[in-house]
């Protein structure tokens, strides 16, 4: 292995080497990747797939030429494509498979998410291959990850791994989209993803394809801030996974931090989605960001979007307009329009009643800054 200290990895099949030619599952390159699993188990290593490929095994059961699938239709060949994809994968393997089918909304409910986890570790601690994908028949757009490059960073995080390996159609980041610029090199390391990092990423170019090398280098920044490598490499080619296995990297690496963000924070960040926004006075800003304090009314101007109590919101400086922090928030939009500006011991006879635990509206622990002033 690229680092002997991995314990537990996830990989991520992309569709189009599950379904190479559009017409269904081919084991043409499964094979190759399955015993690349099964000699990372036999080195200690516990594995987690993300597979995707139901809409692309499913496809040809439907006489359907455009290349723009209506939704509904998509939900309905990823349910025949879903059952033909976890039948291949188990006839190339002599251990039990097992299905995990999620969406954004099991991964963004604390409970869901916890229970998620212990599934994955009873799975692994019974020898038995969880297979991921997203719950492509009943997702909506509001619930959906929508690519599984993402899912496969945030199932990485959920089951605590130490590496993410994406399997792509090309070796890795290159300075281009390789398919359209016969120039572009492959970069071998990423220690830093910044804006440069995102601006080297085009779109998927396969017909199968979600996202491009954009959602993979997502991925990368979700997972390695908690510490996980990742690694895109080319799944087409057997010597790639030899390459990993001899303790080489054969595409590109993106280094997990060296300190992880905390379990919640990251979750936060990386998985919550903003439902809403409070916008914020400047000596409100220079508490957050300079002081490390919680968020507390007084210094709320105003709010926008419908949200409860216990959802993610940003929280925006209402000067400037920039986004100053990501965090859940103790109180609904409405609750927080009757309190905004008063002092946190006004809030009882604001409201009419008193909320549990401390008056902060968002907490500290529950905040993460997204800039520095
Ligand atoms: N900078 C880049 N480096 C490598 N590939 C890129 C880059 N920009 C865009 N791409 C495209 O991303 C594609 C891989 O993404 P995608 O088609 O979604 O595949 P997958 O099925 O593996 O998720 C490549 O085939 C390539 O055309
Ligand atoms: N969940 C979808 C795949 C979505 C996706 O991200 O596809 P890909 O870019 O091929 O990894 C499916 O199984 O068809």
């Amino acid at each position: 292995m690229i680092n002997p200290s991995w314990r537990r990895v996830v990989l991520k099949v992309g569709s189009a080497l599950i379904a190479p030619e559009n017409q269904g599952c081919s084991e043409l390159y499964l094979r190759p990747i399955a015993e690349f699993i099964r000699q990372c188990r036999l080195q200690g290593l516990e594995v987690i797939l993300v597979s995707s490929g139901s809409v692309a095994a499913g496809r040809h059961h439907f006489n359907f030429q455009h290349q723009r699938v209506p939704i509904a239709l998509k939900r309905a060949m990823a349910a025949v494509g879903q059952s033909q994809m976890m039948n291949f994968w188990s006839r190339c393997f002599d251990f039990p498979c097992a299905q995990v089918l999620l969406t954004h909304g099991d991964l963004s409910d604390r409970v869901r998410h916890i229970n998620i986890r212990n599934t994955l570790r009873r799975l692994l601690d019974h020898q038995i291959l969880p297979i991921v994908n997203e719950n492509d028949t009943i997702a909506t757009d509001e619930i959906k990850v929508g690519d599984n490059d993402n899912l496969a960073a945030m199932v990485a995080t959920v089951a605590n791994a130490d590496a993410l390996i994406i399997c792509s159609d090309v070796d890795g980041l290159y300075t281009a989209d390789p398919n359209k610029d016969a120039n572009a090199s492959l970069i071998a390391e990423v220690r830093k993803i910044d804006q440069h990092i995102y601006g080297l990423a085009g779109g998927a170019s396969s017909k199968v394809g979600t996202g491009g090398m954009r959602t993979k280098i997502e991925a990368a920044e979700k997972a390695t801030a908690q510490g996980i490598d990742t690694l895109i490499i080319d799944g087409h080619k057997a010597e790639a996974f030899q390459c990993i296995l001899a303790g080489k990297n054969p595409g590109t690496i993106f280094y997990g931090q060296a300190r992880p963000l905390p379990a919640k924070k990251h979750w936060v960040r990386h998985t919550l989605r903003a439902k809403g926004e409070i916008w914020v006075d400047d000596g409100c800003v220079e508490a957050l960001c300079q002081q490390g304090a919680s968020l507390l009314c007084s210094g709320i101007v105003d709010i926008q979007g419908e949200f409860d109590s216990g959802d993610a919101v940003l929280v925006r400086c209402a000067s400037g307009k920039r986004k100053i922090a990501k965090g859940v928030s103790r109180f609904s939009a409405s609750e927080l329009f009757s309190i905004k500006g008063h002092h946190s011991s006004d809030i009882a006879s604001c409201l009419g009643y008193c909320p549990a635990g401390s008056n902060a509206v968002i907490h500290r622990s529950e905040m993460m800054l997204l800039e520095r002033i």
